[in-house]
Order: structure tokens, then C-alpha cells, then sequence
């Protein structure tokens, strides 16, 4: 109970054993002081040694990092708190007095996010338990494709039978494709479902093929034209880059006729494609989301909004409600800018090859954050206060101002605002306005989110992070292993960026947000610079071991002692927590892998594109992931196979290193069982055991290099260049 005898809407609870955590964290630090204090007492002496007291320095530089960038991610972790929500309290308090909700779903490329897809997620959202009449629901198609009209025009028909449906059986999740195949049987319990059960899937499967076979074909049916004006835009569209803006309101919630099978009214639908111009950049999902926030402000106005990706449905009805929860407490509400659901994903395999899930990242940084001062934007399952993403800054007056925000702006008739809207999703209308830096999504940064979200929480705003026993959404995890590369190298790419950039939380966020929060943000902001220690502690100590220059102590030497503790009570940790939130052994090796292989690629070419960007030979781009891979790949897939495939770089550096690490361990095992001086084997035990371990996390390369023949394989040109690759740096190694 909050102050006055006032209930609250949510509470918070400290996360449990933070000082089993706390024992553990001051005792890695005691061996990394160690670890230090070796390097610089143990500094090869300067006679002869030259090549090994530079490796030494580059490793102890490496090292040194690596303790730095440990010590930072410690804020994140060290106070994770947990949000409870009581959405009964709510509904006594507030059923009447909701505010209302906008809702925008973002999509770019129809061939690589199936139009099908894309409502699903629209219907997921139609069908919140919430009043409809607050509902309205934007869908930005940056693809400009009549093929996604059209199935939100098929989607906004079938809408009058599903929403109902959800309603009466109370079914949980509420994209349609999700339930169905998750339910593939009605609850025989109940013969009145069964019935409805069988006639919707069949209306479902009906509209599926409609659609998809229009997709297929890759164009609309003149018949299908016919049904709906919306069409007509179209025959202005020459192409995808280069259209007039279109906005269609499918559904209009205001009127008397926009109402289900049973009567009951139906939320607003909208379909957006704003302008696109061939001289005007259109600046990715910002641009799109700045559109939908202008447009939305003129035909509904909700005063909470919420954002998610064309493959993230709603997975739980009751999300919107929780959310209110914390924008309409009456003791913390006014200061929450945006509510953040941590993001999952429906097609990961039992082991998760790809380490798409970030257990650990969800369960436990998230929550750190909000400790902290909360958590950031990231991008889809965010719930927005319209103010504070339109660029407000907090103050104390916007307390609860909900109750003369609830009736709507726009009295205007459907068609009168379909043509203001236009106006205001043109590609002129952001000249000269603050649009894009003060006000709105910010432009320039391919992580718009994380950006946003930090100028948001500079401006005096907090942020929570929430995660409900039933996640609240679900999207499409990449399938590829090349995919899952470049998605992260946009991301690395972008948050490097903000570091370096006048946004960097450590000099922008000084006296604007809690210290704790701007290192915090720290570690993910620093992912690129990663690669550089991460590819020298890879490469030189093995191709040391090679030449046999000692770099760490030897095996039975008590200096042996504070690494050996930093590795094990690290990983041992990592492990436990891992296990902990519910993953498996295997999982967890394959997270590692997958941490190492980013380090390595996605982080070095961020780093690379950072650099160019800075002196201004290459431009901010987003590579949008693909939602859908074919049969084969999709196979593989499932088997928790590595995909290859294509000859990238990445995949020649991921080799090379794989095939130089090989090298140096055979070569080391051979040394051992030829049996030269026990003692000078001693002094090179530790780098054996790192280069073993290399080998070990590799071994998925290796079989895709030599063992496997199906297309997934890694391509011959990447196996021969990274076998001449090794082969020199080994030889140069070796007779240097
Ligand atoms: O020009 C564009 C490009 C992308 N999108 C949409 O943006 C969303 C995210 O794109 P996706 O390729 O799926 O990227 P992800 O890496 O999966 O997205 C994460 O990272 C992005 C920032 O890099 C954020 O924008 C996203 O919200 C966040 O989910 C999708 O709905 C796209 O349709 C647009 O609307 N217009
Ligand atoms: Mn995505």
C-alpha cells in the first residue's frame, strides 16, 4: 500500500541471492588484480625477447580490457529488480477512464515478411482485451506493397470473427496462426467451441490461401482491385522507393457500421505507406515511426503507444492493461516514459544454435537496468507515453492528466482525414523541423531504439522493465547463422555509434541520468571495440605456442592460481545462471560459441563501418532480417545444424581462425608426445589448454568445412582461402 492508504497498481521486489553474486564479484576481482600484477612483475626481460615482450604487452593491453569491460557490466547486475502488476486494482479503479491506445506495427519488405505474417501480428493486436473504441491499430508498410493491403484489407474482414471468438472461449495467444498451432484440437470439453472452433480455422485457412497465393502470384487479381478504392493508389506507385504517401482506414471505429458478428464495436485499422522519394532519405523504422506517430496523432491520438515488428505478436490479451498499470499508478506513474517486455522467440530450437534468446540478458540485465534507472528502448514490445516520445521533457505537471485526455481528437470524416494525413507523411514535411533529432525517433543511428530510448530517460523520464509470467510478445528468430552476423553487427554498429557520438551516456547522461545507469549502458554500447582483444587472444597465443614463446605462467607456478579461478568461477557462474533461467548444458556451449563468433566478425566489421562512418566514406544502412528461409535451411535448422552456405568474410575469418587454432593444437599435441623438456611444456600448458579449448568451440566449423555435403556447408572458396590463410601465419609463426 502505497502512501494516504492509496493502492498501488504494481510493486517491486529485489531480485534474491545478490550476495552470493556480490561474494562472487568481489572474488573475481581479487583475481584479476592478481592476473594484473603478474603481467606487469612478470614484463620479459629486455634481452633477446623482442617478439615476446610485444605479444606479452598485447596480451596483458587485452587482458586489461577485459577486466575493464567485466567491471562495468557489474552495475548491470548488481541490484536486478522484478515488477508485479495488479491489473484487478486497475480495472476497479479506471475500467471507464481508459486512455487510449495506439498501436503501430512496422513493416518493410513483403518478400521477406510475409504479408500472412504480418496480420497475424495486426490480429494479435486487434484482439487485447481492452474497450475497442480506445484501440486503433497502424500498420506502416515501408514496402508500399498492395500485397500487404490487401491481406490487412482480408485481415480487417476476418477481424469481425476472430475478435469475437477470442473473446467468448478467452483464448490465449491471439495471432491466429500461433493459436492454431500450438491448439491443433479444439478443447473437447466444450462442444460449443468445437463447432466455432472448426468453422474459424476454416475461415483462417481460407483467408491464409487467398493471401498467400495472391503473394505468390506477386500481384493483386483485378477482381480483388475492385473490392476496395484503396487500390486505386497503386496505379501512382511506380516503385517500392518511389510513391506518393497512402493512408487507408480500413475500419473506422468511429462508426456505427465498424462493429464484429456479434455487435460489438471493432478497433480502428489503418494502413500507412508514407511518401517515399528517391532525393529524400527515408531513414529506415525511425522515418516509419515518425510517420505513424504524426499521422495517428491526427486520427486518434491515443496517449499511450505501442510499438512492435511485423513478426512480434501479441502473445498474452492482457498486456496493454499491465502496462497501465505502471502509466497509471498514482504514486510513480507520471515519471515512466515507456514500458519495455522483453522480447522472445517462437521458432528457437531446444539448444538455441544461434544464442538468439539472451536468457541471461532478459532475465537478469533487463531488470538491472530498471534498478538503475530503467531499462532501454529496444524496438518492439514497447509501450510508449506519446509525450515523452514526441520529445517532452518530464516534469511534474504531467501527472495525471489522463482523465482530459481520454475523448478523441478527430471529428473529421474518414476520407477528409485519409487526405490530411497524407500531408503529414510526406517526405517534405520533416524539412526544417525538429523532427527526427528533438522531437520523435531519433535519425542517423541504425539503433534507433536504444538511442531514443537514452534521450528519453535524459530528458528526466524513467523506464521499466516488465516481464509476465506469459510472455508478452513473440517474434521470428534469424535462422542463418550468417543472418544472425549481420543483425548483430547492426546492432554493435549502431551502439558503438552512440558511444562515440555526443549521445555517449557517460559525458551527455552526466547529471541527466543516475552514474549507475550511464555505465550500465556501457557494456552494450563497448560491444564492438570487443573484437580487437577477442581476435589477439584467439590468434597470438596460439601462434606463440607454435614458436614456443610462453605467455602465461607455468601450469604448477601459484601465479597459475588467479587465472585458473577467474576462468572457472566465471564460466562456472555463467553456467549456473544459465541453467538457472532455464536453459540447457548444451545451450549454454552454444552461447559461448556464439559470443565468440560475433566477437570476431559482427563486432570487427562494426568496428570497421564505425571508423568509415566517422571519416565519411559510408552511410548508416539496415539490413532487414528475414522472417522466412526455405525448406532446406529451415530443416537444418530444426537439427541445430550450422548454416554456411554462402562465401561471406565473416565466415573467412570465422575458418581462418578456426584452421590456425587447429594447427597450433595438433602441432602442441604432437610436441607432447614426442616428449621434448617436460619443463618447456610446464611454461606452455596454460596456452595448450586455451588453444584446446578453441578447437573444442569450433568444432561445428570444422564439420562444416570438411565433413559435411549438403548446402549448408561451408563454401570451397572460404575453405581454401582460410586454409592458405592459416597456413601462412602459422609458417611465419613457426620460423620466425
Ligand atoms: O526501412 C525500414 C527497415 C525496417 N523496418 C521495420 O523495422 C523492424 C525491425 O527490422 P528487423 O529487420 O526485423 O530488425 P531486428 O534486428 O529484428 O530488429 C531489432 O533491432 C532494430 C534496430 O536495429 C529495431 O528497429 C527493432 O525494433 C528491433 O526489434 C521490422 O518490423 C521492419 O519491418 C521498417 O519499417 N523500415
Ligand atoms: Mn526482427
Amino acid at each position: 500500500m502505497g502512501k494516504d492508504g492509496y493502492l498501488r497498481l504494481f510493486e517491486t521486489k529485489a531480485a534474491r541471492g545478490r550476495i552470493l553474486f556480490r561474494c562472487y564479484a568481489a572474488s573475481v576481482l581479487v583475481g584479476i588484480t592478481f592476473i594484473c600484477v603478474y603481467r606487469v612483475v612478470h614484463f620479459p626481460a629486455a634481452d633477446g625477447q623482442l617478439l615476446r615482450r610485444w605479444a606479452w604487452m598485447g596480451l596483458s593491453l587485452a587482458e586489461l580490457w577485459f577486466s575493464l569491460y567485466w567491471f562495468i557490466t557489474q552495475f548491470v547486475r548488481w541490484n536486478p529488480i522484478y515488477r508485479y502488476t495488479f491489473k484487478d486494482r486497475l480495472s476497479q479503479k479506471y475500467e471507464n477512464a481508459f486512455p487510449g491506445i495506439d498501436i503501430f506495427v512496422c513493416t518493410a519488405e513483403p518478400r521477406i515478411e510475409p504479408p500472412i505474417m504480418v496480420i497475424n501480428t495486426v490480429l494479435s493486436v486487434m484482439a487485447y482485451n481492452y474497450p475497442s473504441q480506445k484501440l486503433c491499430i497502424y500498420l506502416s508498410d515501408d514496402g508500399g506493397s498492395d500485397l500487404t493491403f490487401y491481406a490487412l484489407l482480408e485481415a480487417s474482414r476476418f477481424s469481425k470473427h476472430w475478435l469475437p471468438f477470442c473473446r467468448k472461449f478467452s483464448i490465449e495467444p491471439r495471432s491466429p496462426a500461433a493459436y492454431f498451432s500450438t491448439n491443433p484440437k479444439p478443447h473437447d470439453s466444450n462442444p460449443l467451441m468445437a463447432q466455432e472452433w472448426f468453422s474459424i480455422k476454416k475461415s483462417y485457412e481460407d483467408m491464409k490461401n487467398r493471401i498467400e497465393t495472391t503473394t505468390r502470384l506477386g500481384r493483386v487479381s483485378e477482381e480483388i482491385r475492385k473490392e476496395h478504392k484503396g487500390f486505386l493508389e497503386w496505379n501512382h506507385v511506380s516503385t517500392q522507393y518511389n510513391h506518393q504517401s497512402i493512408v487507408q482506414i480500413l475500419i473506422d471505429g468511429r462508426e456505427g457500421k465498424a462493429v464484429d458478428v456479434e455487435g460489438q464495436s471493432l478497433p480502428t485499422l489503418v494502413y500507412l505507406s508514407r511518401e517515399k522519394r528517391p532525393q529524400y532519405h527515408h531513414n529506415f523504422k525511425a522515418g516509419a515511426m515518425n510517420s505513424l506517430i504524426r499521422v495517428s496523432s491526427k486520427i486518434s491520438n491515443g496517449s499511450i503507444i505501442l510499438n512492435v515488428d511485423c513478426d512480434m505478436y501479441s502473445n498474452n490479451s492482457e498486456s496493454v492493461r499491465d502496462a497501465l498499470c505502471f502509466f497509471m499508478d498514482e504514486e510513480k506513474g507520471h515519471e515512466i516514459a515507456y514500458v519495455q517486455f522483453p522480447p522472445s522467440y517462437n521458432n528457437l530450437t531446444r539448444n538455441d544454435l544461434y544464442g538468439t534468446c539472451f536468457r541471461v540478458l532478459n532475465e537478469v540485465d533487463l531488470p538491472g537496468l530498471d534498478a538503475n534507472g530503467g531499462p532501454c528502448y529496444i524496438g518492439s514490445g514497447c509501450f510508449h507515453r506519446r509525450k515523452a516520445l514526441c520529445g517532452m521533457k518530464y516534469s511534474e505537471e504531467c501527472e495525471r492528466e489522463w482523465k482530459r485526455e481520454t475523448d478523441r481528437t478527430a471529428r473529421e470524416s474518414a476520407s477528409v482525414l485519409e487526405a490530411s494525413c497524407k500531408v503529414l507523411a510526406s517526405c517534405s514535411y520533416e524539412e526544417n523541423t525538429q523532427w527526427g533529432k528533438e522531437m520523435g525517433l531519433k535519425y542517423g543511428c541504425s539503433v534507433e531504439d536504444i538511442i531514443t530510448g537514452l534521450s528519453i530517460q535524459c530528458r528526466g523520464w524513467k523506464s521499466i522493465s516488465f516481464s509476465p509470467e506469459r510472455k508478452g510478445f513473440v517474434g521470428v528468430a534469424p535462422t542463418t547463422l550468417l543472418q544472425s552476423l549481420i543483425q548483430h553487427k547492426r546492432w554493435s554498429e549502431g551502439n558503438f555509434q552512440i558511444f562515440l557520438s555526443r549521445y555517449c551516456p557517460l559525458l551527455y547522461g552526466h547529471k541527466r541520468i543516475p552514474l549507475e545507469l550511464q555505465f550500465s549502458y556501457c557494456p552494450y554500447l563497448l560491444w564492438a571495440p570487443n573484437c580487437l582483444p577477442t581476435l589477439y587472444y584467439v590468434a597470438v597465443p596460439s601462434l606463440c605456442l607454435l614458436g614456443g614463446i610462453s605467455l602465461f605462467p607455468e601450469i604448477s607456478s601459484l601465479w597459475a592460481l588467479p587465472f585458473a579461478y577467474v576462468i572457472i568461477a566465471k564460466y562456472a557462474y555463467s553456467l549456473g545462471e544459465f541453467l538457472w533461467f532455464g536453459g540447457t548444458i548444451q545451450g549454454w556451449w552454444n552461447e559461448q560459441r556464439i559470443w565468440a563468433l560475433r566477437r570476431t566478425t559482427s563486432y570487427f566489421f562494426a568496428l570497421l563501418d564505425t571508423i568509415l562512418k566517422l571519416l565519411g566514406f559510408a552511410e548508416t544502412t539496415f539490413a532487414v532480417t528475414a522472417k522466412v528461409s526455405d525448406e532446406d535451411v529451415s530443416r537444418r535448422y530444426e537439427q541445430e545444424v550450422m548454416e554456411f552456405g554462402s562465401p561471406s568474410p565473416m565466415f573467412t575469418i570465422i575458418a581462418t581462425l578456426a584452421m590456425l587454432n587447429l594447427f597450433s593444437f595438433v602441432c602442441c599435441v604432437k610436441r607432447v608426445f614426442v616428449g621434448i623438456q617436460i619443463k618447456a611444456l610446464e611454461s606452455l600448458a596454460l596456452q595448450g589448454i586455451l588453444c584446446g579449448v578453441v578447437v573444442l568451440i569450433n568444432l561445428p566449423v570444422y564439420q562444416g568445412l570438411f565433413f559435411r555435403k549438403d548446402k549448408g556447408a561451408m563454401p570451397t572458396s572460404v575453405t581454401y582461402k582460410s586454409v592458405a590463410l592459416a597456413l601462412l601465419a602459422c609458417s611465419i609463426a613457426l620460423y620466425q
